[in-house]
């Protein structure tokens, strides 16, 4: 006669309130930064096609927007803007004018929204007339890390001034997070935080995010600075790095393929980690629902929550107002 089992894990898995009680990663409003995309013009809201939900608003809309994710409990947010091809050069100098689209639209969120969170993008690509991360040599097509680093202080230094939180550099060259904390502290901004882009990888799922903001770089592709997503290793050489750079917190993306590598930095590290849930990831799921082919809504809440449970302690995502209704729900 077989042995029937003594243990019996589905023991705790037998009702609903038990499965609440044991359960170990818990979702909450609190863990979402939602990214916002800025356009030029008036009252502007145009939906990003391959982003099915995700509009691209003028600064006058993006106050209703923030408003209504106010009022669902998000209070943080990472602003990109699509830059008019006539403003980008290969030095993104629109990158640091005042008065230009992104750093006008940051300010002027502060000012309705004091008490919001805003995460500003550190990176040339929206402004490049080359569509790369960093200055690209004329002749040889090189992106010039040492050059770029220039661009990026400036950059940071001109959103701080705007009243940004967080830095967010997001273009993974050498030595920009000890160059940035070096500008912003020289300039009286030590209260600023840097959120780094860690660990971000040469990534297929940032398409619908390109076109969102016309982004995509006009020749060549990104893996001279975006690490090879075969690479785990590596992550934590980038993570010993930002950490002795003075980051304050570290950001992995994408999120989805590489949940072993949130684990892998979170298991090494005191700092907050986040994660970047990219466009690529939102489009997958938003187009299998709306084929009918998964339940979009629960797909959604397991993404989420498979990230937490890999280590993520803040997640970046196009899903955080479906995701802050589902839980205000219960
Ligand atoms: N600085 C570039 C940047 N910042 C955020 C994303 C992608 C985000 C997403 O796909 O949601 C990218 C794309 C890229 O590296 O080309
Ligand atoms: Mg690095």
């Amino acid at each position: 006669m077989p042995q029937l089992p003594t243990h019996r894990p589905r023991r705790n898995r037998k009702s609903q309130i038990i499965r609440d009680m044991v359960q170990e990663t818990r979702l909450t409003t609190h863990d979402f930064i939602f990214p916002l995309f800025l356009i030029e013009g008036h009252s502007q809201q145009v939906e990003i096609h391959s982003m099915p939900g995700i509009f691209r608003f003028s600064a006058d809309k993006i106050i209703d927007e923030v408003g209504r994710c106010v009022e669902l409990g998000i209070h943080s947010f990472a602003p990109f803007p699509s830059i008019n091809d006539g403003l980008k050069d290969r030095l993104a100098r629109e990158s640091a004018n005042p008065d230009g689209l992104y750093l006008k639209t940051i300010a002027d969120i502060k000012r309705q929204f004091p008490d919001v969170v805003l995460m500003t993008d550190v990176a040339m690509d929206p402004y490049s007339s080359d569509g790369h991360d960093g200055v690209v040599d004329a002749e040889s097509g090189e992106i010039l890390n040492d050059a770029t680093l220039e661009v990026l202080g400036q950059m940071a230094l001109a959103q701080a001034r705007a009243g940004s939180d967080i830095i967010g550099p997001s273009d993974m060259m050498d030595g920009r997070v000890a160059w940035i904390r070096d500008v912003l502290d020289s300039n009286a901004f030590s209260h600023v935080s840097i959120m780094s882009y860690t660990a971000k990888y040469a990534s297929a799922f940032y398409g619908p995010f390109r076109d969102a903001l016309d982004s995509a770089p006009k020749k060549g592709d990104k893996k001279s600075y975006q690490m090879n997503p075969a690479n785990r290793r590596e992550a934590l050489r980038e993570l010993a790095l930002d950490e002795a750079e003075g980051a304050d917190m570290v950001m992995i993306k994408p999120a989805l393929s590489y949940l072993d590598v949130i684990r892998e930095v979170r298991d090494h590290t005191h700092l907050p980690v986040t994660a970047y849930n990219v466009s690529g990831e939102y489009a997958m799921v938003k187009a299998a629902a709306q084929n009918g082919w998964l339940d979009g809504e629960k797909t959604m809440m397991e993404v989420l929550t498979s990230i937490k449970r890999a280590g993520a302690d803040a997640i970046l995502t196009y899903f955080a107002k479906e995701a802050a209704e589902v839980l205000r729900r219960g």
